[in-house]
C-alpha cells in the first residue's frame, strides 16, 4: 500500500525499507548513547542514595570509552541513514517525474482542455516534490520512530511495566486526537492548495497575455486579480499554518503530559517502596528523553496529511485514461473513411453525422465558415481526441484501434499554431525526423524556402531560436513547421492554414514545394483562402460540424451552394483596401 500511495518503484520501496531500518539505527544508536550516560549517572549517584560501597571509576572509564566508541559509529551510521534517504528520495522523484511526463504524453487533448497548464506543472513540480520531500524528511523518520518507540516501550515493560505504562499511556489519547482531526487538516491543505493553484494560474495568464495587457491597458484590472490571488494565498497559509501548528502544539502538550504522569507514579510506587529510587531516576531521565522523537513523529503527522492532498492530486492525474491502440498493426492503404462521425468537446457537439471518403494521392480541402469544424476534423484524423459516434478508418482499420504513436508515423502536419522548442534550429527541423543527416536537414530547409533566412542568423542553423521561436517572425515559423513535415515525409498530410502567414512570393514557392511533397500522399488541407484549394480532388464544405457540401471546385461553383458564396465573398474581399 505505502509503495503505491507514494508511486514508488521496486527499487524505490526497497529503498524505503532500508532507510527506515537506518533510521531506527539512529534512533537507537542516539538511545544507547543516553543509556551510556545512564549508566554513568548511576554508576556515581549509587554510592551516595544507596550506601553500596565506592565508585567504580574503572567502570565509569568503561563507560565513557564506549560513548566515544558510539560517537564514531553514530557518524557513520547518520551518513548511512543519510545517503539511504537522500539518494533514494531523488532518484524515485526524477522517475516519478518522467513517468508522469510519459503518462501526460498519452493522454488525449480532452485532458488538456479540462485542466490548465498550471495545474499540470503543479503536478510534475510541486506535487512530486512533496513526495520527494516525504521520503526524504517524513516517512522514514516517522515509520522509523515509531518502530523505535515501540521496541524501547516493549524494553521499557520488561524493565518496570508500571512505569513503562506512565511513560505511554498519553500516546493513545494523543494519536486518537491527530486522527480525529486529520480530516480538517487535509480540508484545509486543499483549500491551501487550490489557493495557490489560482495564483500560478493568474501568474501564468498575466505573463502569457502580457501584450494585450499593455496594448488595452489592463495593468490595473489585471493586477488587481493578481493581488486577489496572492492575498487570498496569503490568508489560506496563515489559516492553514494556524490550524496545523495548534492541533501539532496540543498533540505535543498532550503527550508531554506522559512527564507529570511518570513523575507522580513513579513518586507513588517510590513511597509505597515498590520501585528503587535508581529505577525512579532512571524512568523520569528517560520520558524526558523518549518523547522527542515522538514529538518529531507529531510535527511530521501535519506534512503527512499535507502530502496526502498531493498524493490524492497526483492519483487523479494518474488515474486519467491513456488512448491505448496496437502498435504492431501496419498500415498499408492511406485511405481514410469518416463513417457518420460526430464529436463534442464538452457538452455540444460541434461535428455531427460527418462521412467522407478522404483518397490516398489525392488532395482534399476542408473548407467552411469560421467555427464550421474544420480544424476539428483534421484534430480528429490525428486522434488527438476519438471521436464521440460514427468511427474514421485508416486503411481499413478504425483510428481507436491504432496506438496514437503508431498513428503519428504515418503523419506529418503543419499547423496554425507552430510550436518550437528553445533549441537549435537545426534540431527544431530534425524532430520531423531523428535519423536525418545534417544534409537531408539543408535539403528539407531549402525545400521549405527557410535556408536564406536561416543562413542570415548568426550561426546559421546553429542558432537557439528562444522559446517557441520568440526570435522568428510568424512566416519563418511556419517554414519551419512545413521543413519538419517535408523532413518526416510521411504518407499522410495535414496542411492547417500552411500558407496563411506566408508572403506572397514566398506562398508561390511554398506551393510549389508541397507539391512535390504531397505527390502520391493522402493531403488534408485546410485553408481560408479558397484560391489555394481551386486544384485539390476533392473539397469538404463544412458548416456547423456538417458536411453541406462536396465536389471539385468547378462542380461545387456550377452548384451555386455554400461554396460558391464564400468564393465569392473572398474575391471581393481581395480587392478590399483601407479607405
Ligand atoms: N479545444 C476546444 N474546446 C472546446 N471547444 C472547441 C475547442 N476547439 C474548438 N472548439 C469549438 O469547436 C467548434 C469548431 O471549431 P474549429 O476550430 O474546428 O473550427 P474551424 O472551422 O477550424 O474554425 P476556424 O476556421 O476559425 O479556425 C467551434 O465552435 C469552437 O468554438
Amino acid at each position: 500500500m505505502l509503495q503505491k500511495l507514494l508511486f514508488l518503484s521496486d527499487e524505490g520501496y526497497k529503498g524505503l525499507k532500508k532507510a527506515i531500518a537506518a533510521c531506527v539505527l539512529t534512533n537507537f544508536s542516539i538511545m544507547a548513547a543516553f543509556g551510556i550516560v545512564i549508566n554513568i549517572i548511576n554508576e556515581v549517584i549509587r554510592p551516595f542514595v544507596l550506601d553500596e560501597g565506592n565508585m567504580n571509576t574503572q567502570k565509569i572509564l568503561v563507560y565513557f570509552l564506549a560513548g566515544i566508541v558510539l560517537a564514531v559509529l553514530q557518524g557513520f551510521i547518520y551518513m548511512n541513514e543519510y545517503n539511504k534517504t537522500y539518494f533514494n528520495a531523488y532518484s524515485e522523484s526524477e522517475d516519478t517525474r518522467l513517468d508522469i511526463a510519459e503518462h501526460i504524453r498519452k493522454l488525449p487533448l480532452s485532458f488538456f482542455n479540462r485542466k490548465n497548464l498550471s495545474e499540470i506543472t503543479v503536478n510534475m513540480m510541486e506535487d512530486c516534490t512533496r513526495i520527494e520531500n516525504a521520503l526524504s524528511h517524513v516517512i522514514p523518520q516517522l515509520i522509523g520512530n515509531v518502530i523505535s518507540a515501540t521496541l524501547v516501550c516493549i524494553m521499557l515493560a520488561v524493565y518496570d511495566w508500571r512505569m513503562a505504562a506512565a511513560v505511554y499511556i498519553t500516546l493513545p489519547v494523543t494519536a486518537l486526537f491527530i486522527f480525529l482531526t486529520k480530516k480538517i487538516q487535509i480540508r484545509y491543505g486543499e483549500r491551501h492548495v487550490k489557493a495557490k493553484l489560482r495564483v500560478s494560474d493568474q501568474v501564468h495568464e498575466y505573463i502569457d497575455g502580457i501584450k494585450v495587457v499593455k496594448a488595452f491597458n489592463l495593468g490595473g484590472e489585471k493586477f488587481a486579480a493578481l493581488d486577489r490571488a496572492m492575498h487570498n494565498f496569503m490568508k489560506e497559509s496563515i489559516i492553514f499554518e494556524g490550524i496545523t501548528g495548534t492541533i501539532v502544539t496540543t498533540a505535543v502538550v498532550f503527550l508531554q503530559t506522559g512527564i507529570g504522569i511518570v513523575v507522580f507514579t513513579g513518586t507513588n510506587l517510590l513511597l509505597s517502596g515498590s520501585i528503587p529510587i535508581i529505577s525512579y531516576i532512571l524512568f523520569i531521565l528517560i520520558s524526558v528523553k523518549i518523547y522527542s522523537p515522538l514529538v518529531t513523529v507529531l510535527t511530521l503527522s501535519a506534512s503527512l496529511n499535507y502530502f496526502m492532498v498531493a498524493t490524492k492530486r497526483m492519483q487523479t492525474l494518474r488515474n486519467e485514461k491513456e488512448m491505448l491502440g496496437r502498435s504492431d498493426i501496419n498500415i498499408e492503404n492511406f485511405d481514410f473513411k469518416l463513417e457518420n462521425v460526430s464529436f463534442a468537446y464538452n457538452a455540444d457537439e460541434v461535428i455531427s453525422d460527418f462521412s467522407a471518403h478522404i483518397k490516398q494521392g489525392e488532395v482534399t480541402a476542408l473548407v467552411g465558415p469560421s467555427g464550421s469544424g474544420k480544424s476539428t476534423i483534421s484534430h480528429l484524423l490525428a486522434r488527438f481526441w476519438d471521436v464521440s459516434r460514427g468511427r474514421i478508418t485508416l486503411g481499413g482499420t478504425d483510428i481507436k484501434e491504432i496506438e496514437p504513436e503508431k498513428l503519428m508515423t504515418y503523419m506529418s502536419f503543419v499547423f496554425q499554431d507552430v510550436v518550437l522548442f528553445n533549441d537549435s534550429v537545426y534540431n527544431n527541423i530534425k524532430i520531423g525526423n531523428i535519423n536525418a543527416s545534417k544534409e537531408e536537414i539543408i535539403e528539407a530547409a531549402k525545400r521549405a524556402r527557410c535556408h536564406e533566412f536561416i543562413m542570415e542568423m548568426p550561426e546559421g542553423y546553429d542558432t537557439v531560436i528562444g522559446e517557441n521561436g520568440g526570435t522568428l517572425s510568424g512566416g519563418e515559423r511556419q517554414r519551419i513547421s512545413i521543413a519538419r513535415a517535408i523532413l518526416k515525409n510521411a504518407p499522410v498530410i495535414l496542411l492547417d492554414e500552411a500558407t496563411s502567414s506566408l508572403d506572397p512570393e514566398n506562398e508561390v514557392e511554398i506551393q510549389t514545394a508541397l507539391s512535390e511533397l504531397v505527390k502520391e500522399k493522402t493531403v488534408v488541407v485546410i485553408a481560408h483562402r479558397l484560391r489555394t484549394v481551386v486544384n485539390a480532388d476533392q473539397i469538404l464544405v463544412l458548416k456547423d460540424g456538417k458536411l453541406e457540401e462536396s465536389g471539385t471546385h468547378e462542380k461545387l461553383m456550377e452548384k451555386n451552394g455554400l461554396y460558391r458564396q464564400l468564393y465569392q465573398i473572398q474575391q471581393e474581399s481581395s480587392e478590399w483596401k483601407f479607405r
